[in-house]
């Protein structure tokens, strides 16, 4: 018997959920201009005896029409997460259900081996120097950037770099890639700053790269190439100079789920970055004990959704293990999220039920 006993599921409907971004996201590596926030589903969850809980899908496709009718302890057991391959796409929306039911917020459910608050950088800082096209505004246009997010409380940064693969000449790419980089260690010596080569480098570079800005305290890279363990093996010589603690984070782009934890277990990488939605909270429930027995972190990729940071943050806090976690700045039509506050780098977590968002739970366009 616990909370859940008793409850069956009597309705799933689902709506669309508009996400705005604080300005125009441009291009990276591989991407053009990203917009000015994407659409999404989120689906609510309703009980016979009257609770509820929603959240986004992603994740694999099945008619959660199905589970309708269905006793909700089968479906969703809160020391587990979701037990029923069909209820995976409502992933999100069962945790909020389940920690609603039980009286907490989601990340005391999943244990609250974390630490509160949790550590953000802006996710959102991409190739602004490039746009617009007809009077670029160079570096200037990252610097605005930084310097917004900065004024709305983010204390670390993550810069696309790869400027070269698509939108630039390699070596004009490159020394972009390395001034941005230079600008914005100058501009912010207090920051931390992680660069994300979205797999437009490769391990020449990769290595290259590292060289270029050894000076510039970087915290991570991330997806420098498609990962592989040679390449990698490369990027490894290089950080064992003394010197070059930065870390090699990797995993966000379609993973090969047991590559990764080898190149993982061979030293080759130091954070695993599956989606915290498409890979999804019961996969990371269920991964993060082998990721910690191997010795590396975790940071769940959240890009695209402001409230997949949110998601990200109680899985950080929840599971531990995430020494920081992708924030996306922004805002979701209908959703309060007001519960959740940034300082100093840092987002509190409400200690409401749940995700600990409001209202979402009226459905329109079922
Ligand atoms: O780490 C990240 O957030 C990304 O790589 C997001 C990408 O920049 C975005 O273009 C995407 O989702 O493809």
């Amino acid at each position: 018997m616990n909370a859940l006993s008793g409850h069956r599921i009597s309705e799933v409907t689902s709506t669309p959920l508009r996400s705005r971004y604080p300005r125009t996201i441009g291009r990276n590596a591989r991407l053009g201009a990203h917009g000015d926030g994407p659409t999404a589903w989120a689906v609510t969850v309703r009980t016979e005896d009257g609770a509820s809980g929603w959240g986004m899908a992603e994740g694999p496709e099945s008619d959660p029409a199905t589970l309708v009718g269905r006793p909700l302890e089968e479906v969703i057991d809160p020391d587990h997460g979701v037990l029923d391959p069909a209820a995976l796409p409502l992933d999100a929306a069962l945790h909020d259900l389940a920690a609603r039911l039980l009286g907490v917020p989601v990340h005391v459910m999943l244990g609250g081996h974390g630490v509160t608050p949790v550590t953000c950088y802006s996710g959102a800082i991409y190739f602004e120097d490039l746009d617009p096209e007809e009077a670029p505004r160079g570096i200037d246009g990252v610097l605005a950037s930084c310097a917004a997010d900065w004024a709305s409380g983010y204390r670390a940064f993550k810069l696309k770099i790869g400027r070269g693969n698509l939108w630039m000449t390699p070596e004009a790419g490159f020394a972009r890639d390395v001034e941005v980089t230079r600008a914005v260690r100058e501009a912010y010596p207090a920051a931390r700053v992680l660069v994300d080569m979205n797999d437009g480098y490769d391990p020449e570079r990769s290595v290259r790269y590292l060289e270029a800005v050894a000076d510039c305290d970087l915290f991570w890279i991330e997806e420098p190439f498609a990962e592989h363990a040679e390449g990698l093996r490369r990027v490894r010589e290089h950080r064992r100079r003394p010197g070059s603690p930065v870390l090699v984070a990797d995993g966000e782009f379609e993973p090969d789920l047991e590559e990764v934890l080898d190149l993982a277990r061979d030293g080759l990488l130091d954070v695993l970055l599956m989606d915290v939605l498409s890979i999804g909270i019961t996969a990371w429930r269920h991964l993060m004990p082998t990721v910690r027995e191997i010795g590396v972190a975790a940071s769940p990729h959240a890009w695209g959704h402001p409230l997949k940071t949110l998601y990200a943050a109680q899985l950080a806090a929840g599971l531990g293990n995430v020494p920081v976690v992708e924030a996306v700045p922004g805002t979701t039509d209908g959703v309060d999220a007001s519960g959740y506050t940034l300082v100093d780098g840092r987002l509190t977590l409400p200690d409401a039920p749940g995700f600990g968002l409001g209202p979402r739970l009226t459905a329109a366009g079922h």
